[in-house]
């Protein structure tokens, strides 16, 4: 039995996150999805709670036969001890998987297993740019699983994306 980890903000999970997960699941018999940034919600950058975010993961995964759990992890200041964090809030896990440089570079500082998967249609499968759509009015609805568009409209979300964007500093 293998467990793997994936980390993301999700904000939010779009399709190029899902085809991942359909990568990962060739693998693995469990997977933790780690929704990082967890405390961050309400400006452009990260938009949706962590606990939103689970909604959207869970909810379009529903199908799927992995076994999943969501862990949501805060941001630390040290970059040193953000491993042993994440371990400390997650089910065990045999390997890692993340196509960020850093995320990388920590995990295998620490001797754990890094696997990194293709870009899916990254021209168009980004957060920022589902974003962008969101606050521009744009069709951003076909980059992201159907479970997923229901979730963000249960929440109000592009009216809330919408809304932070324009009082929002850090911007995206
Ligand atoms: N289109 C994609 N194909 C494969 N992996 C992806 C794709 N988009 C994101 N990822 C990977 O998923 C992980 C989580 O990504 P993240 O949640 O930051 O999404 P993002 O689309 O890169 O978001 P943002 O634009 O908000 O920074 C990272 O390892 C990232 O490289
Ligand atoms: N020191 C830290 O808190 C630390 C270090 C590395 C990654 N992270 C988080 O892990 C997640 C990585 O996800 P992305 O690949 O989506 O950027 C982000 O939420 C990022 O903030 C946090």
């Amino acid at each position: 039995m293998a467990r793997g980890f994936y980390i993301g903000r999700f904000q939010p999970y779009h399709n190029g996150h899902h085809s991942m997960v359909e990568t990962i699941a060739d693998e693995v018999d469990e997977l933790v999805l780690g929704i990082g940034s967890a405390g961050d919600s309400h400006s452009q950058h990260d938009p949706f709670t962590a606990g939103e975010r689970i909604m959207m993961l869970r909810k379009s995964l529903v199908d799927s036969d992995l076994v999943t759990y969501a862990v949501p992890i805060e941001d630390l200041e040290r970059n040193s001890v953000w491993v042993s964090h994440v371990q400390s809030m997650s089910p065990t896990f045999d390997v890692a998987y993340s196509n960020n440089p850093l995320v990388i570079r920590l995990f295998e500082e620490a001797g754990i297993e890094v696997r990194q998967s293709p870009m899916f249609n990254r021209d168009v499968l980004e957060g920022s740019e589902v974003r962008e759509r969101m606050v521009e009015g744009g069709d951003w609805e076909s980059l992201v699983p159907d479970a997923c568009v229901e979730v963000i409209r249960e929440i109000d979300g592009v009216e809330r994306i919408q809304m932070v964007a324009d009082s929002d500093t850090n911007g995206d």
